[in-house]
């Protein structure tokens, strides 16, 4: 998976939020977007992930062949703050409903995800009743289990505790590499494996001089 930007800038009503970003992302390598709170990670994953339009530029997708925006969302495994499980499902629902949809990594199925997971007795839980920190591993488990060339996670630690923090930078090692990875983040553990960092503020227009 190779993704170009050219000159891509992104506004929100009058608002630029950035502009003028010409990036490459390749397979097998990391990123981490970074900026304080506000600062536009979250729309440009939005915008790689082609949930997004850019306001300006061009943005194109390739495997051995070229991805056209409304399928880039097959070759993606997400896990963010915005991406909403469903409540009423037991874990193990949620799991065959995720998977229902994408293909488990080799060497997995809904009883390697579980055992991933670790979370004892939750199996049969409904959604509803889980802690931030259990749906924050739910999350990422359902991500870095599935099949696919590009993996995008917004602030994957967040509600985890240290133990949570170890597992997920486990879940780096094993599961990403050849991947695809992008990250949005402002915490340093948690992007300090990316071997690219994309500063967003370096990307903010600058007032015009009168
Ligand atoms: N749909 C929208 N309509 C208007 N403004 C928006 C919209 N989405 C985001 N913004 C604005 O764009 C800016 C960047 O938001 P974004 O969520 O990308 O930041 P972020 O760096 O991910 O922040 P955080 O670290 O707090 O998650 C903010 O000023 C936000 O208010």
């Amino acid at each position: 998976m190779h993704i170009t930007l050219k000159n891509i800038g992104r506004r929100f009503n009058k608002e630029w939020i950035f502009k003028g970003l010409d990036y490459s992302f390749e397979a097998g390598n990391s990123y981490a977007i970074l900026g304080p709170n506000g600062s536009g990670k979250s729309t440009l994953l939005n915008i790689l992930m082609a949930s997004l339009s850019p306001s300006e530029g061009a943005i194109a997708y390739q495997t051995d062949k070229e991805i056209i925006p409304e399928q880039v969302f097959s070759y993606i495994s997400f896990a963010g703050p915005y991406l909403d499980l469903i409540e009423e499902f037991t874990l193990a629902e949620t799991i065959a409903f995720h998977f229902s949809f994408k293909n488990y990594v080799e060497g997995f199925n809904a009883e390697g995800v579980l055992d991933l997971l670790a979370l004892i007795g939750a199996k049969d839980k409904p959604l509803k009743y889980f802690s931030s920190g259990m749906k924050q591993r739910t999350k990422l488990a359902l991500a870095f289990c599935s099949d696919t060339p590009m993996l995008v996670l917004d602030e994957p630690t967040s509600n985890l505790d240290v133990q949570g923090t170890d597992w997920y930078l486990s879940l780096i090692e094993k599961f990403t590499a050849n991947k695809l990875v992008v990250l949005g983040s402002n915490q340093q553990h948690e992007y300090d494996f990316c071997k690219e960092q994309i500063q967003i503020m370096a990307y903010k227009s600058k007032p015009k001089m009168v």
